[in-house]
């Protein structure tokens, strides 16, 4: 995300898979973003678990940064070719909902603000969007019960969505080759892996690998029968090996 030639790649992918007949949902992330903006402000990023911690004033960077930047910047990108992208936050229709989440380090539990868990999806938006032919793209931020706003790991929104939309397969793009099957050591990556598999594999990962494949999981636990992690740092990755069978990347079966 932070490089331009692989941005356009990227959005040459989605619009392709759309012509070729895929419905794509785009769901983007933004950490180094909000970081290099929060930074501006004199504010310090802190993370527990691969999460960010979540002030209200840290709250209103993110808001700014993923709907106001980072996903303006994917929609401009998309709509180089063609009238299709239209933006949206999970605060959107009630697109998604969530409910207050803490993280879980060495067994003790730690406050992390306003960050939420997905608790509900309304994909109906995304649908009328589709049908229309269009490529929804998704901010994760979602809304909660309550009425707040809750910042959401774009991995776990993005397998959220997977879920509602009865999607057929779940992309997670990384900077990675895939999982590596021995972190921190990067020789070997996992092929594939199933659910059962990647549970036991959890307590092992750290960082940004955390929620990717808790969002693996979740989703291949419920209903979408492939999630797919790619290098996102190969160009044209998403287009090449997202479909088909080949051995790149990590994909997680039920
Ligand atoms: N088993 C693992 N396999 C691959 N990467 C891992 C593993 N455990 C931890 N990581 C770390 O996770 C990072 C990928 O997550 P990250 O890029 O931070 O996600 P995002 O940017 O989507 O939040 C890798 O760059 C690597 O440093
Ligand atoms: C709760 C939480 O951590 N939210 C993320 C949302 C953006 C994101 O997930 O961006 P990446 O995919 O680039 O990491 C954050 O604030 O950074």
């Amino acid at each position: 995300m932070v490089d331009e030639r692989l941005n356009r790649a990227f959005a040459q992918d989605v619009v392709r898979l759309r012509q070729a007949g895929v419905l794509p949902v785009v769901v983007h992330g933004g950490g180094p973003q909000i970081d290099a903006q929060l930074a501006r402000f004199g504010m310090r990023p802190s993370f527990a678990a691969g999460l960010r911690v979540t002030t209200p004033e840290v709250m209103e960077v993110v808001r700014m940064v993923l709907a106001g930047q980072v996903q303006r910047q994917v929609v401009g990108l998309l709509n180089e070719y063609g009238p299709f992208a239209v933006g949206l936050t999970g605060e959107d229709a009630w697109t998604m909902t969530a409910t207050k989440r803490y993280a879980e380090v060495d067994g003790e539990r730690v406050e992390l603000g306003l960050v939420g868990d997905v608790s509900g999806a309304d994909p109906s938006a995304l649908h009328a969007l589709l049908r229309d032919g269009r490529i929804p793209v998704v901010s994760p931020i979602a809304r909660s019960e309550d009425g707040l706003t809750y910042n959401v790991n774009a991995d776990a929104g993005a397998a959220a969505l997977a879920v509602a939309l009865r999607a057929q397969l779940l992309v997670v793009l990384t900077d990675v080759a895939g999982l590596f099957a021995d972190w921190p050591s990067t020789e070997k990556v996992v092929d594939r892996i199933t659910a059962d598999e990647l549970e036991r594999l959890l307590p092992t990962l750290s960082g940004g690998m955390i929620p990717k494949m808790e969002g693996c999981l979740r989703a291949v636990r419920s209903g979408v029968p492939v999630a797919h992690v790619l290098d996102g740092r190969a160009p044209h990755a998403l287009f090449d090996h997202a479909f088909g069978d080949t051995a790149v990347g990590t994909r997680v079966v039920p």
